[in-house]
């Protein structure tokens, strides 16, 4: 039998991103001249990927962005990111733990990203993590992206896994309606960046902190799926 599969967001869920996302998010936006955004906005600017970041920032700050503009706006977000990376992102806490304890109960681990794939490749190799992941997908990975089933289901495929024995866990809508689409139990997490109570979104279970990530666990939520 195949190993089961854990799939993890990014933002917000296995890493904390928020200086980081901000910081490159001003930078972009300073150069059309909009006033700076805050932690406070970032719920309603992230989880659909750079280019929708400053899309919103724009809707945020009541200005029109002219189509043209976006290329070189997006460019401009993805040097300043790139080249600060790690910055001061960090992996949520207990997170590692929760990997190590996964992979020893026979889990494979994956990451299913609507950040740009290589930027989140970079981030997670920059803070070492890389090697606990059979792979990393991005919102450009695929033709489609979360909350459409096939980038989840494109994830299992290239991790060696099978769907009916996976279990996505994120921080926002996208994640869990990417695993009601594919037919996946979800884990909502709510430290991350939703706009909205992560219960509200109807996960299959909540956690608080990374240390209720047991093997007992996703078993448990692979076997009630399986009834
Ligand atoms: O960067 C984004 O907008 C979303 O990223 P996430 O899918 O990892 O939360
Ligand atoms: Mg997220």
């Amino acid at each position: 039998m195949t190993s089961p599969l854990v799939v993890f967001d990014l933002d917000g869920t296995l890493i904390d991103t928020a200086p980081d996302l901000v910081a490159s998010l001003n930078h972009t936006i300073a150069a059309a001249g909009l006033a700076p955004v805050g932690y406070e906005d970032l719920t309603f600017l992230v989880g659909n990927g750079a280019k929708m970041m400053i899309e919103k920032a724009f809707v945020l700050r009541e200005k029109p962005l002219n189509a043209e503009d976006l290329p070189h706006l997006l460019e401009r977000f993805i040097t300043h990111y790139s080249a600060s990376m790690p910055g001061e992102s960090r992996p949520y806490p207990g997170l590692v733990d929760a990997l190590e304890r996964l992979k020893t109960s026979g889990f494979r681990l994956a990451v299913c990203t609507n950040k740009i794939e290589s930027l989140a490749v970079t981030l997670i190799e920059r803070l070492q993590l890389t090697h606990h992941f059979a792979t990393i997908t991005g919102g450009d990975t695929f033709p489609v992206r979360k909350p459409d089933a096939r980038h989840l289901l494109g994830t299992v495929e290239r991790a060696g896994a099978d769907p009916r024995r996976t279990v996505m866990i994120g921080d926002s809508i996208n994640d869990i309606m990417v695993a009601r689409n594919a037919g996946v139990p979800s884990i909502a997490v709510p430290f991350g960046y939703s706009d909205v109570a992560v219960d509200s979104l109807g996960p299959n279970h909540v956690i608080g902190h990374f240390d209720e990530l047991t093997p007992a666990l996703v078993e448990g939520l692979l076997q009630r799926q399986a009834a």
